[in-house]
């Protein structure tokens, strides 16, 4: 479960200040995936990045009970002077995982050889971003926080591969989906809410969501 009670949190430009949340209250149950619509430039990776603890409210508090992803397709956590391998069995640990199991997943996910065993900062920006999203989908979280739809590399049969295991993730898991398009969110969303100055309006259905969106924008 993740909670935001009375959350507020904004930026100073040097200008003016942007307001994201202006105390919102809202909470995510296991087995109900929420979408968010949001315009671009409101807040949408702020708020990811919140419910992943990566960013802190200015005031009120947020609550997160369950195993929360990282914001899916992003490089966190990754060390990039030490190798996949070692990435591997690190994360793994601190995940309570076994080292073996998440070594072996990545390795067969990802694909990347004898680069495996090499430091990641020599890797190419797909073989990066193949490892990374391996690393993610071995951890088996309870939430994953999605932003802007699905992280895409060239690579067709690693899609292939890793997108038969994500949309297993994500319909047997809760997900997060913070997008300025609905269609995005169709495919996995139960509820959906939208962010407006400042507020979440949560909606029982995307349909609802969709008319104050479109009304909005
Ligand atoms: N550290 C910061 N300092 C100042 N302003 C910031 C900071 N981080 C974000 N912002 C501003 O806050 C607003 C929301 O940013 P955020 O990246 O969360 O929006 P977004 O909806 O994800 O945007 P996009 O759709 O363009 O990716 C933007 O106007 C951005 O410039």
């Amino acid at each position: 479960m993740i909670e935001f009670t009375n959350v507020s949190k904004s930026f100073w430009t040097g200008k003016s200040r942007k307001v994201i949340l202006d105390r919102a209250t809202f909470r995510v149950d296991l087995g109900k995936s929420l979408g968010i619509l949001a315009p671009n430039g409101t807040g949408k990776t702020t708020i990811i990045n919140m419910m992943a603890g990566l960013e802190k409210a200015d005031e009120g508090r947020i609550t997160r009970t369950s195993k929360i992803s990282f914001p899916l397709g992003v490089v966190s956590g990754v060390n990039m002077k030490q190798t996949a391998q070692e990435n591997a069995r690190y994360i793994a640990r601190l995940y309570g995982l076994d080292p073996d199991y998440v070594e072996s997943f990545c390795r067969y996910l990802a694909d990347i050889k004898e680069y495996f065993t090499m430091p990641v900062g020599t890797y190419s920006q797909g073989m990066r971003s193949r490892f990374t999203f391996a690393l993610m989908l071995s951890l088996d979280f309870d939430i994953y926080l999605i932003d802007e739809g699905m992280p895409s590399t060239m690579d067709a049969a690693f899609n292939k591969r890793a997108g038969a295991i994500l949309h297993e993730r994500l319909t047997t898991g809760t997900v997060v989906i913070v997008s300025h398009s609905p269609k995005i969110l169709e495919t996995y969303c139960r509820q959906a809410a939208v962010l407006k100055d400042g507020r979440l309006h949560m909606f029982e259905t995307l349909e609802e969501a969709k008319e104050l969106y479109n009304y909005a924008n």
